[in-house]
């Protein structure tokens, strides 16, 4: 932000100054990102900023903005730099270590509770898995929603898990998790199977990885995005690990990239253990979950 001895840099001037600055640098979320770190710089809510709009901040508000945008200008995600991301209504912690949870998933979250609804798992709780847990965003969000589910939350990277463990219990249902490393469910012994498979997996592949926004690709974890040479090497695997961990009647409930759904069905429609075949679409229109019955 350039000095200006004349006008005072009042929170509207803050806000149109660093718009066009986000804009120029290719944000599509321009105003958004600036509202949300102004507000962060303040610590006030975005909505506080609207009665504020005349106010000047103070140099220590100002200062710590002008670092904000300097940050977000260079690529940083605005997530990262408040440190955290609302999921299925709900405040999750995000850093370097994990994939910042998407709009999308939450439709995975709405299928696994239209799901857990019809499961009656009898004077057990309900089992479910979630693979790649990252956040905890999947995690976290069932076992606040099934009350009376134990969830088994898997991840390769410890410094995900970790983040995975302190959003359970900002939650509060931490006991009710099991944290895991391990690749997929090999490391997962018990329980043995689930009623419930969930998973965000990796679903990238190695050459959609370069074309990637630099925001997401300098920025994100490489192990929560990129899985193969096509893409679907992780959801190959789990497929083939998943129908032998499911109770019958369970489902296995996998989010992926419209660009990869045709081969998953084909890879899912090989494995006679598995059926019901059903895509659920995004908000805009493409085939993003993909949800299978163990028959
Ligand atoms: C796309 S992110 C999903 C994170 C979170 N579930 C979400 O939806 O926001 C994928 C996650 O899977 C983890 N991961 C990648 N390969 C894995 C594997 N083979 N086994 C277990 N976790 C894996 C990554 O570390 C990352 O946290």
């Amino acid at each position: 932000m350039p000095e200006s001895a004349e006008q005072p840099w009042t929170v509207l001037r803050l806000l149109e100054w660093t718009t066009d600055f986000f804009k120029r640098r290719g944000s599509e979320s321009a105003r958004l990102d600036a509202e949300v770190l102004l507000a962060h710089a303040r610590q006030c809510s975005r909505i506080e900023l609207y009665t504020a709009f005349q106010e000047e901040p103070d140099d220590e508000q100002k200062t710590a903005f002008r670092e904000l945008v300097r940050r977000r200008g260079e690529g940083t995600p605005v997530a990262q730099l408040v440190g955290y991301k609302e999921f299925y209504s709900l405040r999750f912690r995000v850093n370097e270590h994990v994939l910042i949870p998407r709009p999308e998933t939450e439709h995975l979250v709405i299928e696994a509770l239209d799901c857990a609804k019809a499961i009656k798992p009898g004077d057990r709780p309900l089992q479910i898995a979630d693979v790649g847990t990252g956040s905890g965003a999947i995690a976290v969000s069932l076992a606040v929603h099934l009350p009376s589910a134990r969830i088994t939350a898997i991840d390769l990277s410890p410094e995900a898990l970790e983040v995975a463990r302190w959003n359970a219990d900002q939650h509060g249902v931490a006991e009710r998790i099991d944290f895991v490393a391990g690749d997929l469910l090999a490391d997962v012994t018990t329980p043995a199977k689930f009623d419930l498979i969930c998973s965000n997996p990796p679903y990238v592949s190695e050459s959609e990885f370069d074309q990637l926004q630099p925001t997401v690709r300098d920025f994100e974890p490489k192990l929560a995005l990129v899985s193969g040479p096509d893409g679907t090497e992780t959801i190959k695997r789990l497929l083939g690990e998943s129908y032998g961990r499911l109770h019958q009647g369970g489902r296995l409930i996998i989010e992926l990239s419209p660009m990869i759904a045709e081969a998953c069905a084909e890879l899912a429609e090989q494995i006679s253990e598995l059926g019901d075949l059903r895509f659920i679409k995004d908000l805009a229109g493409h085939r993003r979950i993909l949800s299978l019955s163990r028959v």
